[in-house]
């Protein structure tokens, strides 16, 4: 059996980045920038009022100051000319500051008086006035690779851009295998189950990023496994759940080799997820999880995450760990990485009692995992241990 880490490694030489396409930036919420977005001007493009008030010069501030007002700049409507000594310019947000005046006095510090205004005694000190270019300059950059948050897609359109190369999405066909399983929605007879691995990978694929091509269940036997993995044609990834251990009916393996599959490991030292395999099948890179709920969700987690990643342009890393310190004693590990369903809370993190790889319910109330060297000695409450965000 390999380590996980040198797993992670094989699974990343079967990949490769899919390359880029041209997105419009309406729609390139949560994509992978492939490019960088290059300003094509300064923001803001003239040193901009920051209040609604009055541009004057500063020098000439000071309480109970009297100025003529000359005009006015609104945003998008700016004043031509400069002002003169004595002179104010009614302003409000965002207006271009007129030539002459460095200060803009707020309309609250100011008294209106039938030529103008007149200062208050007690005056904000600030000048507001956002200097051209206070934001970004012409020439700055968004550097790609990068998720294209919420944030990032606002400041992509103040700097101008309308097109956006983005990194392609993968295509993931994802297959469950059993006789037992039936669709969400299907009566299940007494001795099936609801198939729900595919729905919880599929979801963390789509929220890496990928385009997921959800399969029919594939029974066991041979035939049905072999037409299953023809309806992957096309995809980048083909990802099954379930019949990948060494029961009479697990038979994804021998039907992958069927089909001339060129294995990159078999087995994993980690727990659970045991019996995970990959390879590429079909001339498509394939990775086969264990059946157990739990296992196939982790090893989504630790595997398919980062391939996703690695697919999308943004590199070949695992998941980042961070160090909590544990709130509970845990127990010896095995010779077996662990990752232990925990909560993680301001007291540190938490394992849960119940480790067994089918139980879903204590998956779904865990937001980390622990993860546990092979042979990691039992240890204390107090002790940093290594996290895995879920
Ligand atoms: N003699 C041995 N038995 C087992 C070993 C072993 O080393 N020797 N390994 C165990 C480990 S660890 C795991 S993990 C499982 C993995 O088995 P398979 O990948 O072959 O999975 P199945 O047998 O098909 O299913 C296991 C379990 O999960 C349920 N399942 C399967 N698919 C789905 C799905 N899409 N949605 C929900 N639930 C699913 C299935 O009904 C079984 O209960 O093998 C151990 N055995
Ligand atoms: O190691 Mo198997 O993956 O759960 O329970």
């Amino acid at each position: 059996m390999i380590s996980t880490e040198e797993a992670l490694e094989r699974v990343f030489d079967l990949l490769s980045p899919l390359g880029a396409e041209d997105c419009p930036i309406a729609e390139a919420a949560g994509r992978i920038l492939a490019a960088p977005i290059i300003a094509t001007r300064n923001q803001p493009p003239f040193a901009a009022s920051a209040m609604d008030g009055y541009a004057v010069k500063s020098a000439e501030v000071h309480p109970g100051a009297s100025f003529r007002v000359i005009g006015q700049s609104a945003a998008g409507a700016g004043f031509t000319g400069a002002i003169g000594p004595g002179e104010a310019l009614r302003i409000f947000t965002g207006a271009p500051v007129p030539e002459g005046a460095d200060r803009i006095v707020i309309q609250e510090d100011t008294i209106q008086t039938s030529s103008g205004i007149t200062l208050r005694d007690t005056l904000d000190e600030a000048p507001y006035i956002r200097p051209a270019g206070n934001d970004f300059k012409a020439g700055e950059q968004i550097e790609a690779p990068a998720r294209l948050t919420p944030s990032l897609i606002s400041l992509a359109a103040s700097m101008g851009a309308r097109n956006l190369q983005v990194a392609r999405r993968p295509v993931v066909a994802v297959m469950a295998t059993g006789d037992e399983l039936v669709m969400p929605g299907e009566v299940p007879a007494e001795d099936q189950i609801i198939a729900s691995n595919t729905l919880g990978l599929a979801a963390l694929l789509r929220e890496e990023g990928a385009i997921v091509r959800a399969l029919p269940i594939a029974r066991d036997n041979a035939e049905n496994l072999t037409a299953a993995f023809h309806l992957a044609k096309g995809a980048d990834l083909i990802v099954t759940t379930g019949g990948a251990s060494v029961g009479d009916h697990d038979l994804v393996r021998p039907v992958a080799a069927s089909l001339g599959m060129e294995p990159a490991f078999y087995k994993v030292a980690m727990r659970p997820g045991k019996p995970l395999m990959a390879g590429r099948v079909l001339d498509i890179p394939m990775i086969g999880l264990p059946g157990n709920p739990v296992s196939s969700m982790v090893c989504g987690h630790v595997f398919l995450r980062p391939a996703i990643r690695l697919m999308l342009g943004l590199g070949a890393a695992p998941l980042p760990r961070r160090r909590v310190a544990l709130a509970a004693p845990v127990g010896a590990n095995g010779p077996r990485a662990h990752y232990m369903r925990a909560t993680l809370t301001a007291d540190g993190v938490t394992a849960a009692t119940r480790q067994d790889s089918a139980l879903l319910s204590v998956l779904a109330g865990a937001n980390a995992l622990i993860h546990r060297p092979p042979h990691d000695p039992a240890q204390p409450a107090g002790v940093m241990v290594e996290v895995l965000d879920l």
